[in-house]
């Protein structure tokens, strides 16, 4: 089995492909799912989301994203992990776009057969998953930051590479050796999301309490699940709980 980790999304997935974009976008896929969301839609532009929900006519979507970190216009949330933590979404789909993370998605729904959403929050069932599912090669790809690589991803997806190593035999290429590496030297999870370039953004946007609740290690065993069917509207990817 090989284990392979991109430092940002490349495409030619063959087998399970694991998304990380750990600020924020999966990390908050987590949240709603455990909050109760029945789906998430995840489109490939705000557009495609906005179309989702014409002005007075009544749906079944909560829109959540961000642009520049901040909320879409016209959406009903950011993209907030501790927001969507204290709310309630039983029985809702909730449309997500975001800067970095919805794009990865859609780059590994091209070609995987396996596609999973993780973040620290998960991480020990994102591995778990990832593992019984994969035949051939599990790739963790980090979502980065407009197409710069992002401490946090690449440290997440060390924690992934730990778990998975722990779990079985892998022949691993130099992006696991890198994100083994980042995860061994970078501290504590809340350690290096702080140090991370995209954490100290957050924090100067006022958004520290996102920073914090995304280095919660493993406290969620939902694993959001790419399902293919034919009520999935067009331009999105549909995740449910797995
Ligand atoms: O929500 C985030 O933190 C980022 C967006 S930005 O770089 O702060 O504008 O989006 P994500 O897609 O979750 O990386
Ligand atoms: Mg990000």
């Amino acid at each position: 089995m090989r284990l392979r980790v991109d430092l940002l999304p490349h495409g030619n997935y063959p087998d399970v492909v694991i998304i990380i974009d750990v600020l924020r976008a999966t990390t908050t896929a987590v949240a709603y799912l455990e909050r109760g969301a029945q789906a998430l839609l995840l489109t490939s532009t705000p557009d495609v989301a906005l179309a989702l929900r014409p002005e007075g006519e009544s749906t079944p979507y909560l829109l959540g994203g961000e642009r520049g970190g901040l909320p879409i216009p016209g959406f009903d949330f950011g993209n907030s992990p501790a927001e969507a933590a204290g709310q309630n979404f039983t029985g809702k789909t909730v449309v997500m776009n975001t800067t970095n993370g919805t794009g990865a998605a859609h780059t590994a729904a091209q070609s995987g057969k396996h596609v999973f959403l993780a973040s620290l929050t998960n991480a020990h069932a994102a591995a778990r998953r990832a593992r019984a599912a994969a035949t051939e090669e599990i790739a963790i790809v980090c979502a980065g930051t407009d197409n710069h690589v992002g401490l946090e991803d690449v440290y997440a997806a060390g924690v992934l590479a730990e778990y998975l190593l722990a779990m079985g035999e892998f022949s691993i290429d130099d992006g696991a050796r890198i994100a083994l590496t980042v995860r061994r030297n970078g501290g504590n999870p809340l350690e290096a999301l702080g140090s991370s370039g995209h954490g100290q953004h957050l924090s100067r946007l006022g958004l520290g309490e996102d920073v914090r609740y995304a280095a919660g290690l493993s406290t969620s065993t939902i694993v959001p699940t790419l399902t293919r069917d034919d009520s999935t509207p067009e331009q999105t990817l549909k995740f449910i709980a797995g």
